[in-house]
């Protein structure tokens, strides 16, 4: 039997947007759930200042050499399976660096859940929402791009700071995040004060949404606590956010059937990646998709993994997806 999966949250924002502060909130409320939590941080710098604020009791591991997206590939699993084995925890929080682009952190996650027990949970974005605001009036597009990417990939949006906004600042603001993420449930904060269990729980809300029909999204998560964007459930002109799905298969593939599957996935999907063993070959294989392109390296024998698949792409629909594999699992 499959160990238990241990859930992963994904903490990002601009820097100095407060996810420090919404971590110790998080790391509290867990403990005090009886929960015990584990954080993985990166700085870009030589001290890392925050896991002072984790506390003594709660496991930390650090990637200090650079940003999380550009050591994750090989550092990143091997520092979270550390973890796991170490300290067995109930929950992981990566808070990655402020200037660290989600989509790699997010795919970086993806590929440690090929080899470890774990299951992305969300991506939650602290927003610095008079630096945003700043930075929209200004137009400064390099940072401004990077926290537009942060904004889009989450599921979950705390719009931080807002003690520093009147209230029109504030409409404006959320027009702008409205624009770019209508999907996330969002609220707003000072101090990333929020309820914290409304908002772990509107985490998986708007996971769950994608398997909703169109049209019926919107409103979902419109009645998750703490939404405070205005708007209908018609819009869907704005982009979807990022999400992944992880599937663990239940025996070897057909291997033409997989391909001819392959090529048909929706173009919402633009990654996907697993260990695959198929019915008609005796090898077991690393599989990667991007951009269309399949790639398949050969395992060696002794590998012992479980065979899974985990796709990356927006909004795409989840039940479809799983039905679909659960098919072609089936023996010819
Ligand atoms: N005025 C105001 N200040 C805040 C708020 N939230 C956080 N801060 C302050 O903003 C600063 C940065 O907060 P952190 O929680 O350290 O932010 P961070 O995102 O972890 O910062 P980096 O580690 O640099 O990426 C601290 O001085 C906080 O006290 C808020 O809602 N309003």
């Amino acid at each position: 039997m499959r160990n238990k999966m241990t859930p992963v949250y994904i903490l990002s924002g601009f820097l100095g947007s407060g996810k420090t502060t919404l971590l110790t909130r998080l790391l509290q409320h867990w403990k005090q759930e009886g929960l015990k939590p584990a954080v993985v941080m990166n700085e870009i710098g030589e001290v890392n200042i925050d896991s002072l604020a984790a506390g003594a009791d709660v496991p930390t591991s650090e990637l200090l050499s650079g940003c999380v997206c550009c050591t994750i590939r090989a550092d990143f699993a091997a520092e979270l399976g550390m973890l796991l084995q170490r300290d067995r925890p109930d929950v992981i929080v990566v808070e990655a660096t402020g200037a660290a682009n989600p989509m790699e952190i997010l795919d970086g996650v993806a590929e440690a859940s090929l080899y470890l027990n774990i299951e992305l949970q969300q991506m939650i974005t602290v927003v610095d929402t008079p630096h945003l605001l700043h930075l929209h009036r200004e137009q400064r597009a390099k940072t401004y791009r990077l926290m537009q990417e942060q904004i889009r990939c989450a599921n979950v949006l705390i719009l931080n700071k807002t003690d520093r906004l009147s209230q029109d600042e504030l409409s404006e603001v959320t027009e702008i995040v409205e624009k770019w993420n209508r999907s996330a449930a969002a609220f707003e904060a000072v101090r990333c004060h929020v309820d914290l269990e409304p908002m772990l729980s509107a985490v998986s809300r708007s996971e769950q949404s994608a398997a909703v029909p169109e049209g019926a999204v919107d409103d979902e998560i419109m009645n998750t606590p703490g939404r405070s964007f205005k708007g209908g459930a018609a819009s869907h002109d704005t982009h979807a956010h990022v999400m992944s799905y992880t599937h663990h298969l239940q025996g070897p593939l057909d291997s033409r059937k997989f391909e001819a599957w392959i090529r048909e996935l929706p173009r919402d999907i633009y990654r996907a990646k697993g260990i695959l063993t198929f019915q008609d070959t005796a090898s077991r294989y690393l599989f990667q998709y991007a951009f269309r392109e399949t790639d398949y390296t050969r395992l060696p024998q002794e590998v012992e993994l479980r065979d899974v698949l985990v796709f990356i792409g927006e909004q795409f629909d989840r039940t479809a997806l799983k039905q679909q594999l659960q098919k072609l699992s089936e023996p010819t």
